[in-house]
């Protein structure tokens, strides 16, 4: 319930596919370092004269529990007489204004309702956030599903999708930029926020070695991507990271919705989600 972190995700054949520090601290007193933290209302440092200006970084959803809402399964249609088993599951998980902590609720007094639905199917894994105002004021969000992948050798992936996208470079003082590379290679220390992409493109990650997808990431309403490895200083530094060494087996590429605000009207509803297909 801890920050519906999803913290493991794994094949039939058993290969965990989401990357989770050794040290990650799952006690509720640190968010979680691995699998898949959502960040909402505020991405990165809040800004100053903003109302999530009081929050912490990436805001309060990773750091507040959630309660479990259900879980349910569909089987398909329609495949002859042979029913197919559970095709798919979700989970479903709520987080509201009245669940917070004293602390987060004066920091961002609204009333909202979100909804986390985790669904396993047999060819990926999606998540999708849903965003309720429920009050009578209008508010500003971010959000971004912060997915931490597993990957054998940072030297022997890249990411694909992001070719003639502006991004924002955290590493470069946040200087802007346009991605010139169809495949994208990850050789040091990389945060940016690449902004704009197009609907229904996917974001992959492949192999360098036979240029197949090793995940393929689509995106609903989510129209910004995050690239990020703090490679070997930076991991060492995270006291919660560990091994040191596991920058090379991890990337982060994260879905989002982050380079300009969201306002969400009184009373209106914003769903937006990632659909993730490892290779199989
Ligand atoms: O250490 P955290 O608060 O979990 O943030 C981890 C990282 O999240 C995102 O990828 C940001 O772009 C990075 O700047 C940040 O370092």
């Amino acid at each position: 319930m801890y920050g519906a972190t999803v913290t493991s995700w794994k094949l039939a054949d058993g290969k965990e596919q989401l990357f989770l520090s050794e040290k990650a601290i799952l006690d509720g007193s640190k968010p979680i370092r691995g699998g898949i933290p959502v960040v909402f209302p505020v991405f990165g440092p809040p800004p100053q004269n903003h109302a999530t200006s009081a929050l912490p970084q990436h805001g309060f959803a990773r750091s507040s529990n959630w309660e479990f809402l259900g879980k349910s399964s569909s089987e398909s249609l329609g495949k002859g007489d042979r029913k197919q088993s559970n095709e798919s599951v979700t989970l479903d998980f709520g987080l509201s204004n009245t669940m917070l902590s004293d602390e987060s609720r004066k920091a961002w007094p609204y009333e909202f309702g979100l909804v986390y639905s985790v669904m396993l199917t047999k060819d990926g894994l999606e998540t999708s956030l849903r965003v309720q105002n429920n009050g009578s004021q209008n508010f500003e969000f971010k959000v971004l599903l912060h997915t931490y992948f597993q990957i054998d050798d940072i030297s022997k992936i890249r990411v694909k999708g992001l070719e003639s996208k502006t991004y924002v470079d955290k590493v470069l003082n946040a200087s802007i930029h346009t991605e010139t590379s169809p495949s994208l290679a990850i050789t040091q220390e990389t945060d940016r926020v690449y902004q704009a992409l197009d609907a229904g493109v996917p974001v992959v990650i492949s192999s360098a070695d036979d240029d197949q997808p090793i995940f393929s990431i689509t995106r609903k309403a989510l129209d910004d991507v995050v690239v990020w490895n703090p490679w070997a200083d930076k991991a060492k530094g995270m006291a919660d990271f560990a091994p040191d060494e596991g920058f090379k087996n991890m990337i982060c590429v994260e879905a989002g919705s982050v380079a300009s605000w969201q306002t969400l009207e009184a009373g209106e509803t914003w769903e937006g989600g990632q659909f993730i297909k490892p290779r199989l």
